[in-house]
Formats: structure tokens, C-alpha cells, sequence
């Protein structure tokens, strides 16, 4: 590890790299967007797009010299370098390049032997040619030159197998060194099939680094840029780092082409919490500051591209510091420390405890904590609502899953859980019709169906008994209790269900199965999970409503009419 404080920087190609990971499909608002939050964050680059390739990288260019005031990050265009047997100052990419305004421009070259002759179809020396002739074009026009060395890790092994190479200097090097001289500001080896192992990356860009000081091109920042086809593109970039790389490419929340790039917010937190390197700008409150936002961005992020990020992203997902065996939370009663290798609240997230068959009464005692409920010291109290969890678990309930159930029975076996109403009884029907003018149900499934509920309940000293109509039979039911409901405590107006899940838990007895229920409850401020298990479907369903509904109530702070 380094000693001191060093800078490398962060290099974000979300809006680029990002973009080629199936499914992901920014509109130029949405890359406008994602470009603020990243210069926000303070990363040192933000690639956007290829110019000239992509209409709307095209336009996202043009409007960022007006809409985008950029304080910490430079914008960088992303393209290739020309043609081969064309003049780089008149091949039309290279020229968008230039017409995108954009102060930095990043090109790809092809460094691996294999890919010249194969895809590019051309010599090597043109190869060597098209990278001199793009960065001299493009840095005599003033831009800040990057090149990114394509397949530059697979290429010193094909480079090395085959005998007209240069021992001394394998093609993938000589490229580099065909950028640095030229003008290139930065080389980046890029790990392009991602197949590379660290210690192999950081072998590989140790020679990188010794080639550009021999040839005195000690000027010339060395990046790395990897994906993560096997599993380890952080710790390349790690590996690359230590091996004297200054510049860290990758993408928020691992986004990426195929399995997704290096994730950059990941990159950043490792730097800076755990080596010499700082990648942030500012002094060390400025980036304690900075990095305490990684969590937000990486959901912001989400939801731009609407595709909320893996809840098990190292440092920024939300089940990145909660535990669940009983073990761990009896030492994190004693210090959290002790089962976290950061304090959560560093890179913005919350450690939270789950409750399961696997909880112990410290597990109990932690997430009472987190409901406002102290439990400490009521050994009799714990060892009751251990046991009840694990027992319940045991008959299908899960509450790691459903913690809104789980402060329900916390609160009942303390026995101050609110009587919000009672139910006299609930029933679901549903008739399916033939169509009009038809005696039998059609066999095409064209049919009439009616769906309906009825829930007899008392609240606030009134009986309702109240008809609700539905695509479904829960959807039926839900819609009576709300209606009924609603007429006691309007504050359920509000909750409305996001989530549904049902999974039989033993499917050898087929449609006898016991079958569990996980619904997610919002009141548009938060969002909290119940669970029902029955052995029918409708019935499991009207359990985890319920709860749902009390536990609403109880967490807006509302009390029994
Ligand atoms: C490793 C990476 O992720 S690099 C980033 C890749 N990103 C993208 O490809 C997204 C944007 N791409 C595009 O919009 C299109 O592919 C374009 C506009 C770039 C090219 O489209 P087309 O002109 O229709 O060509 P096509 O995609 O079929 O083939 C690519 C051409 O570029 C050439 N090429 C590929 N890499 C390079 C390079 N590094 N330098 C110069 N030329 C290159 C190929 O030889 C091929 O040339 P040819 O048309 O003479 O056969
Ligand atoms: C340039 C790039 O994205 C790659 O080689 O993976």
C-alpha cells in the first residue's frame, strides 16, 4: 500500500459503458440527469456518449454546452479511432468527436494483435497508424486525449504465441506507446472480455508502466477499465492500482455490457476507506462528505434507469449491513463494529437487523431498538417472542422478509398492540359467466368473470359490512376492508399495495400447499412488508392485509377510534 495521500481519478462511463448493459436505455434528460448526481459525487470524468454513433449522444452533447454546468468533472466524448486507410482528419466519427464540444475525448483502439487482423481487417502498422494520426488530430484541436486499449490483457497472450511479434515489445505495448507519444494524456488497458484475473491485470499494467517510463512517457496517467465477466472486475481495478494505474474506470451500481464494469461507487469506497488513495476532491471533511452520498446516488441512480440496484451491492445496498444469524447480533449488541467492516453510515446506509429462525433474543432485542421499543433486560419477554418467531418460521411465516408482521407480534406478545377494529367475518367469490348470448363457458377461456368480497367488521364502535369489487379476490378484498376502514381512519386512504408475492412451501402436496404471502404496503412516505400463510391462497392473502393495514396505522402514530 501507498504511504500519503495520493489522487486517482474516478473515471465514470455510466452514461457510455452503462448504456450497453441490456435493458438500460437512457433518454438525454435521464443522461443530463445522471451527469449532475455524478458531478455531484465529485468523480474526476464523466463519459457520455459516442458522438456522431448515437442520434441521442449526439444531441446530449449539444444541450450540455447550455444545460450542464459541471463544478469538479470533465466531460468526456467517447468514439474510435479512424478508419482503417483513412485520414483521421477526414473521417466523419473523428470530426463528430470534435464537433460534440466536449473537452476530453476517449478513443478505443485495437491493441490486440488477433482483433486487427480478424475484426479490423487491416495491418498492424495501419493499426499504429489510425492511433497516431486520432490522437494527433484530436490533441492539436485541444483536446484532452484518452485511449482506451481495447482487449489489451488477451492481447499480450496472443501478441506473445505468435512469432512475429517483439519480444521486447508486445503489440499491446507498442500501442500505448504509439498513444503516449502522439499526445495521449492517459492509456487504459481495458479487461474487454473481462475474463482476467487480478493478479494478472496487475502483472500486465506493472509492464505497462515500466514500457512508458523506458520510452520517458512518465506523463502519461495509466487507467484501468474492466469488466466483470469473472466475477473480480473490482479487484482487477484494485490489483491495476497498486500496480501504478491513476485513473479508475467503471460504472455506478455495476452497470455495464454483459455482466456490467468495475461499479464505481464500490471503486471509490474501497480507495478511500480502506487504502492511501483519495478519488474524491476536497479536504477530509469535504470527502467524508462527498462519500456519505454514495447510497442515495446508487439508488437515484436506480431509478433513473428504472432498474433498482441489486439490495446486495457491497457498501451501498440495503442488505449490505443487515444481519441475520443470532450469533452476530449478540455481538453487535456489545459493538456493531464487531460484525461490520465499515460503519455503514460512512457511504450513507444503515445496518438493520433481520428476525428469522436464526434470531437469538440480542436478534430480538436489536430490531425492537429499531421499532422505538426497548426490550433490554426483559429476559423472559425476549426468550417468549424468540420462540414464537422460530416457531412460526417453522410453519412457514418469514419474518426477515416481513418485519412490519414481525413488530405486530412483538407488540401483541407485550400486549400493547392497539385493537384498531375487529373482524366479524370476510368472503370471497368468483363466478365466471359464458359470454352474452352464450349458454357454456367458452373452452378459448372467453368468459365473463365477476369477482367480489364481503368484510363484516367493527370499528370506532360502528358495524360495517361492506362489498368490494376486484380483478381478483384479494384485490376484491382489499378494496372492501379499505372502504370500511377508510370511514374510521381516512389515514388508510393512503396505503395502497406495491408488491404481491405468493410461493407454495411444499409443493409435493400440490394445490393442498401451504402457501405463503409477502405484501409491500407504501403510504407514498414509506414502505413496510407483512406476511400471511395459509393453505389457501386468498386466505394467507387477507392475513398479511391485515396486518398491513394495522401496521400502517400504527406507524403513522394513530390511535384506536
Ligand atoms: C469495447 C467497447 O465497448 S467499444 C464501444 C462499443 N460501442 C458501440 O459499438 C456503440 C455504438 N456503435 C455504433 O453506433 C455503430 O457500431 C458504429 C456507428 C460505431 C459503427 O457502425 P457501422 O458503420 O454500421 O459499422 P459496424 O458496427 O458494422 O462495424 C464497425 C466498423 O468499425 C470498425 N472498427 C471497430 N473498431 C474500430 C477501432 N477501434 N478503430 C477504427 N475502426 C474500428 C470495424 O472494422 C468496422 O469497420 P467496417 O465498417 O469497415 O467493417
Ligand atoms: C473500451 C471498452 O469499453 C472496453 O474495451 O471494454
Amino acid at each position: 500500500m501507498p504511504t500519503g495521500t495520493l489522487n486517482v481519478a474516478a473515471y465514470d462511463t455510466t452514461l457510455r459503458d452503462g448504456a450497453q448493459q441490456q435493458s438500460i436505455a437512457f433518454t438525454v434528460a435521464d443522461k443530463l440527469a445522471v451527469a449532475r448526481l455524478l458531478d455531484e459525487l465529485g468523480v474526476a470524468y464523466i463519459e457520455a456518449g459516442w458522438p456522431g454513433a448515437i442520434p441521442k449522444d449526439t444531441e446530449f452533447f449539444a444541450r450540455a454546452r447550455t444545460e450542464l454546468e459541471l463544478r469538479t468533472a470533465r466531460l468526456v466524448a467517447f468514439g474510435s479511432t479512424c478508419k482503417a486507410g483513412v485520414a483521421a482528419e477526414e473521417d466523419p466519427q473523428v470530426r463528430a468527436l470534435l464537433d460534440s464540444g466536449a473537452p476530453v475525448v476517449t478513443v478505443v483502439a485495437k491493441s490486440d494483435p488477433v482483433h486487427v487482423e480478424r475484426a479490423l481487417r487491416t495491418s498492424l502498422d495501419e493499426n499504429l497508424r489510425m492511433v497516431r494520426d486520432t490522437v494527433t488530430v484530436l490533441a492539436a484541436a485541444g483536446r484532452e486525449v484518452m485511449v482506451d486499449l481495447e482487449h489489451f490483457f488477451d492481447g499480450i497472450d496472443h501478441a506473445e504465441a505468435s512469432a512475429a511479434d517483439d519480444p521486447d515489445l508486445p503489440y499491446p505495448l507498442a500501442v500505448a506507446l504509439a498513444a503516449a507519444g502522439s499526445g495521449a494524456s492517459a492509456v487504459i488497458p481495458c479487461d474487454t472480455n473481462g475474463g482476467t484475473l487480478p493478479h494478472r491485470v496487475g502483472e500486465r499494467v506493472a509492464r505497462l508502466r515500466d514500457a512508458l517510463q523506458a520510452a520517458g512517457y512518465d506523463q502519461c496517467t495509466i487507467g484501468i477499465h474492466t469488466h466483470d465477466d469473472a466475477g473480480v472486475a473490482v479487484a482487477g481495478a484494485l490489483a491495476a492500482v497498486e500496480a501504478g494505474a491513476r485513473q479508475v474506470q467503471g460504472c455506478v451500481n455495476g452497470l455495464g455490457e454483459r455482466t456490467g464494469n468495475a461499479n464505481l461507487l464500490t471503486l471509490i469506497a474501497n480507495l478511500e476507506l480502506k487504502t492511501d488513495w483519495t478519488v474524491l476532491p476536497g479536504d477530509a471533511d469535504e470527502r467524508a462528505r462527498r462519500l456519505a452520498e454514495l447510497s442515495a446516488i446508487s439508488r437515484h441512480v436506480g431509478e433513473i434507469v428504472n432498474r433498482p440496484p441489486s439490495s446486495r451491492l457491497p457498501y451501498v445496498g440495503t442488505k449490505a449491513f443487515a444481519h441475520k444469524a443470532g450469533l452476530h447480533a449478540s455481538a453487535i449488541r456489545v459493538d456493531p463494529n464487531l460484525y461490520q467492516h465499515i460503519d455503514p453510515e460512512r457511504v450513507g446506509n444503515t445496518m438493520t437487523m433481520l428476525v428469522s429462525e436464526m434470531a437469538g433474543r440480542a436478534s430480538i432485542e436489536l430490531k425492537a431498538r429499531e421499532f422505538g421499543i426497548d426490550t433490554a433486560g426483559d429476559h423472559e419477554l425476549l426468550t417468549r417472542v424468540t420462540e414464537t418467531v422460530k416457531t412460526r418460521e417453522a410453519a412457514g411465516y418469514t419474518y426477515d422478509a416481513a418485519d412490519g408482521s414481525f413488530e405486530l407480534l412483538l407488540r401483541a406478545a407485550r400486549g400493547d398492540l392497539p385493537e384498531y377494529f375487529r373482524v366479524e367475518s370476510w368472503r370471497a367469490s368468483i363466478q365466471a359467466r359464458p359470454l352474452p348470448g352464450q349458454r357454456l363457458l367458452s373452452t378459448e377461456g372467453d368468459t365473463v368473470t365477476e369477482t367480489e368480497a364481503t368484510v363484516r367488521l367493527w370499528a370506532g364502535g360502528r358495524r360495517f359490512a361492506v362489498l368490494g369489487e376486484g380483478n381478483g379476490p384479494v384485490n376484491a378484498l382489499d378494496h372492501a376492508l379499505c372502504a370500511a376502514l377508510e370511514q374510521i381512519y381516512p389515514e388508510t386512504a393512503d396505503f395502497e399495495l406495491t408488491d404481491y408475492k405468493v410461493r407454495i412451501l411444499d409443493t409435493e402436496r400440490g394445490t393442498r400447499s401451504v402457501v405463503r404471502v409477502l405484501i409491500d404496503i407504501t403510504d407514498g412516505e414509506t414502505t413496510w412488508s407483512t406476511v400471511g400463510v395459509g393453505t389457501d391462497v386468498v386466505e394467507a392473502s387477507w392475513e398479511a392485509l391485515i396486518d398491513g393495514h394495522i401496521v400502517g396505522l400504527l406507524r403513522r402514530g394513530v390511535e384506536p377510534r
